[in-house]
């Protein structure tokens, strides 16, 4: 049994003010979700604010980034250990835009992936095509390649203590969404390639779906047998729409 996820990648989004007002808004509506689990990435700078507002509530948080290293000379990064220190439970790690526009391939984001659960942070661990992929028709070799490069530095283990999310790029930000059908597919395709090494781990981990989703459509993605919760981007800067998902992913599975 999967427990549902809800998490909100606020992305380089966000004031003092409108991050106390989301999370004010998240926690005052949040009373009934009772089987999903929801949690909130804000950026690094506003963590500390999360922690102190979210501490002792059932809603979590994390970043959406992480250092491969473990500390020492590195201007600029944030290390797994510093995350923990703000209470994260969660990090993302190879999110689309960070492959796309800071150049991290395959084995950065499997390091980030190993460096997370070393610190007992959980990652959220992004995999997806971009539309010229898929028209070629090589979205399946493209996802299992990020699958593996995580397996072959870590071992099919990492998967037992890994969030994945399957982000098909063309459906990010852009108001195309994938149909519960595209998605559904893919989502098998990831828990099969799990599968392929260790069925028991394929069958508990957790593949959420990200690229547009929205309170009305997201009751119909989340009632695919393998879309186990949403990483939700746009939606997840308004109160009521990130509301919305949590309640479309608050029902018995
Ligand atoms: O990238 C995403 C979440 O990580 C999805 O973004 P949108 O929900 O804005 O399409």
């Amino acid at each position: 049994m999967r427990q549902p996820l809800v998490a909100g990648n606020w992305k380089m989004n966000g004031t003092r003010t409108a991050v106390a007002d989301l999370i004010g808004g998240i926690k005052a509506g949040l009373g009934g979700v009772e089987s999903a689990e929801v949690a909130v990435c804000p950026p690094f700078p506003y963590l500390a604010m999360v922690e102190d507002a979210l501490q002792g509530t059932p809603i979590a948080w994390g970043a959406q980034n992480l250092c491969t290293e473990v500390s020492g000379a590195f201007t600029g990064e944030v290390s797994a250990a510093m995350l923990r220190d703000f209470g994260c439970r969660y990090v993302i790690v190879g999110h689309s835009e960070r492959r796309q526009y800071y150049g991290e391939d395959n084995q950065i984001v499997a390091r980030k992936e190993a460096v997370a659960r070393q610190h007992h942070l959980v990652p959220i661990l992004c995999v997806g095509e971009t539309l010229a992929q898929r028209e070629a028709g090589i979205t399946e070799e493209v996802v299992a390649d990020q699958l593996d490069a995580v397996i072959e530095l870590s071992g099919v283990a990492a998967f037992a203590s890994t969030v994945v999310a399957y982000e098909p790029v063309w459906a990010i930000g852009t108001g195309l969404t994938a149909t519960p059908d595209q998605a559904q597919a893919v989502h098998a395709f990831i828990r099969g390639r799990i599968a392929e090494k260790d069925a028991a781990i394929a069958a508990g981990v957790r593949i959420l779906y990200g690229g547009s989703m929205k309170p009305d459509n997201a009751a119909e993605l989340l009632a695919q047998v393998d879309i186990d919760g949403g990483l939700i981007g746009g939606a997840s800067l308004k109160a009521a729409d990130f509301l919305g998902i949590c309640a479309a992913a608050n029902v018995p599975r």
